[in-house]
């Protein structure tokens, strides 16, 4: 039997997408017996629903009212889309569990059923990420990308109202919602690289809370945690968050001499996308990560 604490209260954002992840880990924790409630905070991201996402703190915003939540006590558990977690370490805090990653591509939701290949030139893309329209852009195909935010209803639902041709949005989220019937292309990362750790989740509790880890320990996809090491340490050595045109991806195949990890990265840049690969021993992830980070700078 694993140690059993009395409650685990689970901090979550409001939004469609966050409660479907924190009851993805909740359930997860309830199989194993423990009893988890699930307490909803909201973060700056969520009250102010409008402004870029540069202009309000960047790349913190969905997560620093739940990390001051957790560090207050008031909550033991935080659930986080990965691709919003800065890079930078907390004091206090760890992330306790990297749950196995859903399909990290993002996909394409295009008006009458279109992909990106069949919409026509000057056809209008919304997408609020510089990583994806930089990797629009770079196709050649001659569409146009405009700036969006929101939640996944309103993002769909700029498509069905005329207002763009198409969204990309990651597939992780649409299948998370139980929507992926409206998918209408699922992008290749040989043309649309995911954001680093996109499709995986992350657990985050105090670094203290022994109770708290022992808990998360059955949740951990060894393999999800060095992949989504790798991509995140080629972010921080590109100094880069969850704003900039950086697309990373990388995966434990079977090599000759057993498990290897390859990471692709892609950096968007004012002359177009710069892509590499690189492989590395599977214990070292996030040497692989800032070795390929160095490669891209090199080339520049
Ligand atoms: N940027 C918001 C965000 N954060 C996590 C996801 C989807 C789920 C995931 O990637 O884990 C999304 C929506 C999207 O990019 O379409």
């Amino acid at each position: 039997m694993t140690q059993q604490i009395r409650q685990i209260r689970l901090g979550t954002r409001r939004s469609k997408l966050a409660i479907a992840q924190s009851t993805l880990v909740a359930d997860a924790l309830r199989n194993l017996g423990h009893e988890v409630e699930l307490v909803p905070i909201s973060t700056t991201g969520d009250v102010d629903k409008v402004s870029p996402v540069e202009q309000i703190g960047g790349t913190g915003i969905y997560v620093s009212a739940l990390r001051d939540a957790l560090l207050a006590g008031e909550i033991d558990i935080a659930v986080h889309s990965l691709k919003d977690l800065p890079t930078a370490p907390v004091d206090g805090l760890v992330i306790g569990a990297i749950p196995v990653r859903e399909d990290p591509r993002d996909v394409l939701v295009a008006r009458d059923g279109l992909t990106l290949g069949e919409l026509p030139r000057g056809a209008v893309i919304g997408t609020g990420a510089p990583r994806r329209s930089a990797q629009i852009e770079a196709l050649g195909l001659g569409l146009e990308c405009t700036g969006i935010r929101g939640n996944v209803d309103t993002r769909i639902g700029l498509v069905a109202d005329g207002k763009v041709d198409a969204v990309v949005l990651a597939r992780a989220g649409l299948a998370r919602l139980g929507r992926l019937d409206e998918v209408t292309e699922t992008l290749d990362p040989i043309q649309m690289l995911p954001s680093p750790g996109q499709a995986a989740l992350a657990v985050e509790c105090r670094a203290d809370a022994t109770d708290v880890l022992a808990a998360l320990a059955p949740l951990e996809d060894p393999a999800t945690r060095a992949a989504v090491t790798a991509e995140r340490q080629l972010l921080a050595t590109l100094e880069a968050g969850c704003t900039a045109p950086v697309g990373a991806l990388a995966e434990v195949v079977e090599g000759d001499d057993g498990p290897e990890l390859w990471l692709r990265g892609a950096l968007g840049q004012e002359d177009g996308v710069r892509r590499l690969s690189a492989n590395g021993p599977v214990d070292d992830p996030a040497g692989l990560g800032r070795a390929l980070a160095n490669e891209l700078l090199e080339r520049t």
